[in-house]
């Protein structure tokens, strides 16, 4: 009887699991652009700069200049401009797979931290399709306070004003599970072996991030050696083939070190002249892994005397990557509140 009481009523509610990534503008025009920079570039958590100084150089120089250099990019890589960025597309077929993996007592939505589909509009559509507990998963392996705690903040912020508020969990980082590491290496070995080449080094190049939030604390720059480490443990490579370095640097000031694009103008003069690079930090190619890096970084690495490059493919829909997510919501975040559920 006493074991009967210990058990929670069962609640027929469904349950919301909300993936988020960082965003893209609606299109790939100056207009949209600049809407998506003006909402990004506002987040504290992104920019940390007293808005005294920082919002005159936004709005005078950045949003005069940026938008349109952006949108070019991101044409080179959108596809049918009448469709969604890749970002989202990507993060959209993540979602479908993680629903079919969970069932139907999850409601599985794509959010997006910058943009459309905002985190308030899923918070609300969750909530109205009768989801009292959300889960959030943002789309990032590695914790950063510019990526996973901006979402929190979002969320938090999308719920000021709510009589009723939804219980809440988050995921902070999944870098460390070993199924992530695993899809790594396999992505890896997969499109190795679609050349006919093999690379003299392999670079692991994650998203940069101002030297100075690192050392106020931020533990992100840590969590990619770790993520690297990681895979060096998994592959049998040593630190003189897969290589850490940091990519999508923004403004004068001191970014994480190396840089990718400086790193990868060395290495031919070094006799580096094969070179693979991934990107194990994010979740879903972007402008930053389709332009970047698989348009501009080819470029300058064959100008600076490299003979072959090939970027790898994120780890997108890949089957072993939406069963790691799935796997992750269900043991990290839905756990009991399943079990309470598939009790009744
Ligand atoms: C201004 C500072 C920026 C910080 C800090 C930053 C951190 C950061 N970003 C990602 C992931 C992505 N960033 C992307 C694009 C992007 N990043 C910045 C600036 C900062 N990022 C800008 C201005 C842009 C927009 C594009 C441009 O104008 O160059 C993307 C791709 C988005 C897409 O639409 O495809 C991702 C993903 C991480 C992981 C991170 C900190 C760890
Ligand atoms: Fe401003
Ligand atoms: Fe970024």
């Amino acid at each position: 009887m006493a074991k009967e009481l210990e058990k929670r009523l069962p609640d027929p509610s469904p349950i919301g699991l909300m993936m988020v990534n960082l965003g893209s503008p609606d299109a790939p025009t100056a207009d949209a652009t600049r809407r998506y920079l003006f909402e990004f570039l506002h987040d504290y958590r992104v920019v940390d700069t007293s808005r005294w100084i920082w919002c005159p150089i936004l709005h005078g120089i950045i949003l005069r200049i940026r938008p349109a250099r952006s949108a070019k990019a991101y044409a080179s890589i959108w596809g049918d401009p009448q469709e969604e960025a890749p970002l989202i597309r990507i993060t959209r077929d993540q979602v479908a797979g993680v629903q079919a993996r969970l069932g139907e007592r999850v409601i599985v939505e794509t959010a997006m931290r910058y943009g459309n589909p905002s985190i308030p509009d899923t918070l609300d559509r969750l909530m109205e399709q009768g989801c009292r507990q959300i889960a959030v998963l943002p789309l990032y392996p590695q914790y950063a306070g510019a990526t996973t705690a901006s979402v929190y903040d979002k969320v938090a912020k999308s719920l000021i004003g709510q009589w009723d508020v939804p219980e809440l969990r988050f995921l902070r980082d999944y870098y460390r599970e070993p199924a992530f590491i695993a899809a790594l290496a396999d992505s890896l070995s997969d499109h190795l072996a679609t050349l006919d080449w093999k690379p003299d080094r392999i670079l692991t190049s994650y998203h940069g991030l101002p030297q100075s939030y690192v050392d106020k604390g931020d533990p992100y720059q840590r969590e990619c050696l770790e993520t690297t480490e990681l895979l060096r443990a998994h592959t049998g490579y040593d630190a003189t083939l897969l290589q850490s370095t940091f990519q999508s640097r923004f403004g004068p000031k001191a970014w994480l070190q190396p840089y990718t694009d400086k790193t990868l103008e060395a290495l031919p003069e070094q006799g580096v002249k094969k070179v693979a690079v991934m990107m194990p930090g994010f979740s879903a190619d972007c402008l930053e892994t389709l332009e970047e890096i698989a348009i501009e970084a080819e470029e300058s690495f064959l100008e600076a005397g490299g003979t072959h490059f090939t970027a790898v493919p994120c780890l997108n829909d890949r089957a072993d990557h939406i069963d790691l997510l799935a796997d992750i919501s269900r043991r990290r975040l839905l756990g009991d509140w399943l079990d309470e559920v598939e009790e009744c």
